[in-house]
């Protein structure tokens, strides 16, 4: 029986990162507009990149404490079916973007101990969907795609009345484990399907793929 679990590939750079990743079996691809990271997209190659995707399959925005001005250009320019908060965004600025993009928004909670759990639970009343990620290592330049995972444990056997993904350090040969130790229905991955930062690899998109699914 075929696996349900849902992929989302995050941080695309490459017109032919789509169709890969789309044979790969991807459910969701992620547009980074963070613009210090390697895996940043200006508006018009988003734009351009977004056309090739299939109906059907999550294009996601990727943004870190975005401004009103900055989202409405981007959401104006780009067709995406899901905005990722990847920054300090409060409760109530979750429940504005809603509101203002009428887009599903996917807030990010970074794990690091038992107490940032919590956050799950107050993101989860405003938000769409949560993505449970790592938090970044001291000193890091970039809140995410960091290739850091937390302490699975800490969500071990935790269920939230709202869809959620696992992030955080994820990659072909962990993913299964992951996957099993904290009964995550869905995945996010960056630099674990990449060559070099920025980069993703078809075949360690697969791989990552056919093993969260085995
Ligand atoms: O990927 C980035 O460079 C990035 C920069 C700023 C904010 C978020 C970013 N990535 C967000 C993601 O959704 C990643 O897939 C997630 O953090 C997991 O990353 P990784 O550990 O590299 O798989």
């Amino acid at each position: 029986m075929p696996s349900d679990i849902r992929v989302k590939i995050c941080g695309l750079t490459d017109p032919a990162d789509i169709p890969a990743a789309i044979v790969a079996g991807a459910s969701y691809l992620g547009f980074n507009f963070f613009p210090k990271s390697p895996r940043y997209l200006d508006l018009e190659a988003a734009a351009f990149m977004a056309t090739s995707v299939p109906v059907g399959v999550g294009k996601v925005g990727l943004t870190v404490d975005a401004d009103d001005a900055t989202l409405d250009l981007l959401t104006t320019s780009v067709p995406l079916d899901f905005l990722q908060l990847h920054g300090k965004e409060s409760p109530a600025r979750v429940s504005e973007v809603k509101a203002r993009y009428g887009l599903p928004v996917i807030k990010v909670v970074g794990i690091s101990g038992p107490e940032d759990v919590t956050q799950i639970d107050f993101y989860g009343k405003v938000a769409d969907q949560i993505l449970v990620d790592a938090k970044p290592p001291k000193g890091a330049d970039r809140p995410g795609g960091n290739a850091v995972a937390f302490d699975w444990k800490l969500i071990a056997g935790r269920r939230w009345p709202v869809p959620w993904m696992l992030a955080g350090g994820l990659n072909p040969d962990n993913v299964a484990e992951a996957i099993r130790l904290t009964g995550a229905r869905q995945v996010d991955v960056a630099s674990g399907v990449e060559s070099a930062p920025g980069v993703k690899d078809a075949d360690l998109m697969r791989a990552f793929i056919e093993n969260a699914r085995a």
